[in-house]
């Protein structure tokens, strides 16, 4: 039986994460290997040739489950009928600053955008937020899209925890795979909180594992914390295949659920679980089934988690103050 195609929609698709994420859409892994797609590309006016090189080249792979590709920059074009949506395009951060920096330069993008999802969308859209500061400019977009339900618009915190499943199994001399239930708690920033306390190394307690809160404090947490700020420093430019690999891990995994007795992180509306204030957009553990997510419940809360949780959760609150005085939400 021949699948209608779901409709993709990339902003930023010229810049260095929209490189990295287009071919892999195509190719059938955000969605599955038997889904087909159209792509919708949106950027600005001036890097519309480049994303016309990125189609052409697309069009060379001779993707069998890629439908159309249509390129725009206008928003309700790019939105019409748009089951995903991945918002990629803004600034990058480059050395020295920290994601809140472009909060003033990033954070008028999202408001037209979420507008145009709540005109032209589907039913059923899914909205990622990559574009930093992503948590906050998730709830931009979501303000602005009244009409869709809250809960579909989400922000990457994936990277994060891809990063800290990396850590952690180098630390225990296991492999990834041998990890689970590893929580990114917070904002997508220098205060975001990786949480082993809930974790299993090959089914045993990550934290006893490991047995070693001097690590965790003064080598884990801010090595995967501050990861962005040293691949910028590394590379000269900010972090992109692998944000594109967080970026189809975050949409497979929301689409087609999570493991048995796994879980993930994803940034999402609070419902005021675990204290954090109703609305904010910040990470929480969650299961996923059937394209919904649930936020893990019943997790305790150590003192060492609560404080770190409670700082960044601060700090998502100032970000909402201010886009509340740019008059972004
Ligand atoms: N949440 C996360 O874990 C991560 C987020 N990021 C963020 O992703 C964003 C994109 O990063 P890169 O691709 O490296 O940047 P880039 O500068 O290579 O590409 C950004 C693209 O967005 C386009 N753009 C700008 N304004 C736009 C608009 N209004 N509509 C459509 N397109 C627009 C630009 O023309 C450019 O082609 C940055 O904000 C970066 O900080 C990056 C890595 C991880
Ligand atoms: O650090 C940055 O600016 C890019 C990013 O969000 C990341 O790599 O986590």
């Amino acid at each position: 039986m021949t699948r209608t195609p779901v409709n993709v929609t990339v902003t930023g698709a010229a810049g260095q994460i929209g490189y990295a994420l287009l071919f892999r859409i195509a190719s059938g892994q955000l969605l599955g290997a038997d889904v087909p797609v159209k792509l919708r590309l949106l950027e600005i006016t001036p890097a519309l040739k480049a994303a016309e090189g990125t189609a052409m080249e697309l069009d060379d792979c001779a993707f069998p489950l890629l439908q159309g590709i249509d390129i725009t920059d206008d928003p309700n074009v790019a939105f019409d009928g748009t089951n995903v949506a991945l918002l990629v395009g803004a600034r990058p951060r480059t050395k020295g600053m920290e994601r809140g920096d472009l909060l003033s330069a990033n954070g008028g993008i999202f408001k037209p955008q979420g507008k145009a999802i709540n005109d032209n969308a589907a039913d059923d859209i899914k909205v990622l937020v990559v574009g930093n500061p992503a948590n906050t400019n998730a709830l931009i977009a979501q303000a602005a899209a009244p009409d869709v339900p809250a809960e579909r618009f989400t922000a990457m915190t994936r990277l994060d925890h891809n990063r800290a499943l990396t850590q952690l199994a180098k630390k225990t001399g296991s492999t990834v795979a041998d990890i689970q239930r590893l929580t990114i708690w917070g904002n997508h920033s220098a205060t975001q909180y990786p949480d082993i306390f809930h974790a299993t190394v090959a089914g045993k307690n990550a934290a006893e594992t490991v047995n070693d809160e001097k690590w965790l404090a003064e080598d884990f947490i801010p090595t995967v914390a501050k990861r962005g700020a040293a691949i910028i420093e590394a590379r000269g430019a900010s972090s992109a295949a692998s944000a594109a690999n967080a970026a189809i891990d975050h949409v497979y995994t929301w689409v087609n659920g999570t493991a048995d007795g796994d879980w993930t992180s994803m940034g999402i509306p609070s419902d005021g679980s675990y204290g954090v204030p109703e609305g904010l957009i910040s990470s929480f553990p969650v299961t996923t089934k059937d394209g919904q997510y649930e936020i893990v419940q019943g997790l305790d809360i150590n003192e060492f988690s609560r404080a770190r949780i409670d700082a960044s959760v601060k700090e998502l609150e100032e970000e909402r103050e201010a886009v509340r005085g740019l008059g972004l939400i």
